[in-house]
């Protein structure tokens, strides 16, 4: 066919529409392009949308996962030594009856315990919210919701604005532009500090939400595991003393945490760093920054189910706000202890001075550890020493083995910081003290718990008088009181009797 008459073919109008032949082919192929188009771009946001879904699973947040995770322990050991077994077990849907046993598994509260239940509604309350029954605090996503709206709490969420497919069940799902968005592609302007497992960015996210983006440093296998433990321990927990975990970002190899922002330093940079060109710290300002501190581990120790031990209590993990309100963060050496487990067997870590002898020793770690490490901290806070100090005499160089000399020597009052502009009250200096000293016991089994040092530190009166008095009479008994252990030192720091007596009658008098 020649192309004249081809010409003359495709220029003839066809009965659709009148339309000419050569108009009708394009259109047709047209159509067919866009089809394909529409297919492609369908195709490959159902897989991108699938590929996201799968990344979710290992970090075993996500509501729907397989029941198999609940096997969480491979050789007596926490799962997070093991982080291979839960890409292998997860692969697995849905049901509610799942999602519920995720949420007890992965950090509700205790609601059975009574005991707890008790020590949750005398601490907790005061913090809006016992985790098994109200307010924000110890509650997954989904019962945070709930309690939140039961109590006609705000909803405000450092969230809300961001997109909504991106939510987790606690949290939001950040791309890596999202995270080079908000902190300025990590400029080195942003960089707020750099920790053994990566750098901290400052970052303000498209909703003008503040954010601390810790970016991990990519060091074969280290920063997938504190990545995996920090979500797992606080991605859905809510506690106003511990720094809040807004989300994450897996991309590729990178691995980012994103931390609600605290903006006032942290409690190493008040007692030795950058932040003392404010002024020394007060008094009051420490000892609330402390009480906050007690109130975050004893919340993690006791009110949640499995309990969390964070394994680096120290001053620079002690975040502080503009009112001066404490939030632990760093959680990526936590481990987590079911009920019923006394200790496990880890590796050593934690940072040196901080950390208790036994645990040091054998290796035996239960949340005895935490306590330790916060009687240091107290220590340090009232001294504005460093639990280890190199640069002084012999006898000063262990903050904790200096201070029960001085108490040992009745010299109590002159530990204190000569930073402090205005000293402390002697019966505060002396509270501390006492708290400070039960929590180094040498004998795990003789530190207090968490929410009794709350207790203490709150309590008006001398700590648990009748307490000490028994504690005394019973250690004697046993005769295995040697002098570093707590009660000796604590008749050291104790008023005098008659004082004692005087102030029981008050206590006394005004219960009955
Ligand atoms: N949510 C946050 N808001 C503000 N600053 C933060 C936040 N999280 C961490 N930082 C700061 O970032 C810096 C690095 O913190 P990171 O916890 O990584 O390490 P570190 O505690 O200094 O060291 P280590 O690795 O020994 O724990 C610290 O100065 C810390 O105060």
């Amino acid at each position: 066919m020649s192309s004249e008459s081809l010409n003359t073919e495709l220029s003839k109008k066809t009965s659709f529409l009148g339309l000419k032949l050569w108009v009708l082919i394009g259109i047709c192929v047209g159509a067919f392009i866009i089809l394909i188009l529409c297919i492609l771009s369908l195709w490959v946001t159902l897989r991108r949308k699938s590929r996201r879904t799968l990344d979710k699973y290992p970090l075993s947040q996500i509501p729907n996962v397989s029941k198999d995770i609940t096997v969480d322990r491979v050789g007596g050991q926490n799962f997070h030594d093991h982080p291979e077994s839960l890409f292998l077990t997860v692969h697995d849907k849905s049901s509610d009856r799942n999602s519920e046993k995720m949420l007890v598994h992965l950090g509700m509260s205790k609601s059975s315990d009574a005991d707890n239940i008790s020590q949750c509604s005398s601490i907790y309350h005061q913090e809006r919210g016992c985790s098994s029954q109200s307010g924000e605090e110890g509650s997954s996503g989904t019962i945070l919701k709930q309690s939140s709206l039961s109590y006609g709490l705000p909803m405000a969420s450092p969230l809300i604005g961001l997109p909504e497919i991106s939510h987790l069940g606690w949290g939001h799902w950040f791309t890596l532009r999202d995270l080079q968005l908000a902190t300025n592609r990590f400029s080195s302007e942003n960089v707020l500090g750099e920790g053994g497992y990566g750098v901290v960015y400052k970052g303000r996210l498209i909703n003008g939400t503040e954010v601390a983006v810790k970016k991990l440093l990519n060091n074969m296998g280290q920063a997938e595991k504190e990545f995996r433990v920090e979500v797992e321990a606080i991605g859905h927990v809510r506690h106003k003393n511990l720094v809040r975990l807004l989300g994450y970002c897996i991309e590729g190899v990178h691995r980012m945490l994103v931390y609600e922002y605290v903006n006032n330093g942290n409690l190493e940079q008040w007692l030795h760093g950058a932040m003392r060109q404010h002024g020394a710290l007060n008094w009051e300002a420490r000892m609330k920054v402390l009480l906050g501190t007690a109130k975050a581990l004893a919340y993690l120790h006791e009110a949640i189910e499995p309990k969390v031990v964070h394994r680096d209590i120290k001053s620079s993990n002690i975040l502080i706000d503009n009112e001066f309100n404490s939030k632990v963060s760093d959680f990526g050496l936590a481990k987590l202890l079911d009920s019923g487990e006394s200790h496990i067997t880890t590796r050593v870590m934690g940072t040196f001075g901080y950390v208790a002898p036994e645990y040091a020793n054998t290796g035996m770690l239960n949340e005895k550890s935490d306590i330790y490490s916060f009687g240091v901290l107290l220590l340090e806070s009232v001294t504005g020493r460093d639990p280890v100090d190199y640069g002084r005499p012999a006898n000063e160089v262990n903050l904790v083995e200096w201070l029960k000399l001085m108490v040992g020597n009745r010299r109590a009052e002159e530990v204190v910081d000569p930073n402090l502009e205005v000293k402390p009250a002697t019966r505060s200096l002396k509270r501390a003290l006492l708290v400070a000293i039960r929590c180094v016991d040498p004998d795990s089994e003789k530190r207090p718990k968490m929410s009794q040092v709350v207790q203490m530190l709150e309590a008006d009166e001398f700590p648990y008088r009748e307490d000490r008095r028994n504690r005394k009479s019973r250690t004697a008994s046993m005769e295995i009181e040697s002098m570093s252990g707590s009660a000796d030192l604590e008749s050291k720091i104790e008023p005098s009797e008659s004082h004692a007596s005087e102030s029981n009658q008050r206590v006394r008098g005004s219960t009955d």
